[in-house]
């Protein structure tokens, strides 16, 4: 394990909710979509793992893990990661349309151009 991925719990409808408000607010927004139904929000209450940028080669992937009460994010590493070398993972987001779609700058060899 490198790190978890903390942040508050929300489910969906309420994630997209304060998603709009952050937005509004001009603040970054920092969530990671644990499955259908919840999301993790980690604008106000994250640690260091939101700001893992994506790459289409990652040296990291990240697993929920499921418990009685609630679920966790795992980040743990695929490879050797060289003192000094960025961590990144694969977003797997949906793909996006239009202006809605990010060009992504992991600069890997088998970049698929955008992040969603
Ligand atoms: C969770 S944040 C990652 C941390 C962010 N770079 C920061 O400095 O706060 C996710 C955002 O970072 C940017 N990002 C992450 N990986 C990227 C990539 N490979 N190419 C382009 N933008 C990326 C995108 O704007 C994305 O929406």
């Amino acid at each position: 394990m490198v790190i978890e991925y903390n942040g508050t719990i929300l489910r969906k409808e309420v994630a997209i909710m304060k998603e709009k408000i952050y937005r509004s607010q001009n603040r970054a927004v920092f969530m990671f979509r644990i499955d259908s139904e919840h999301v993790v929000d980690a604008t106000r209450t994250g640690g260091l793992a939101r700001y893992i940028n994506h790459s289409c080669a990652p040296n990291c992937v990240a697993e929920v893990v499921t418990f009685e009460r609630g679920h966790k994010i795992i980040i743990s590493c695929v490879r050797r990661i060289a003192k000094g070398e960025e961590l990144c993972l694969d977003y797997q987001l949906d793909s996006a349309e239009g202006q809605h779609k990010t060009a992504c700058h992991c600069g890997a060899p088998e970049c698929r151009k955008w992040i969603n």
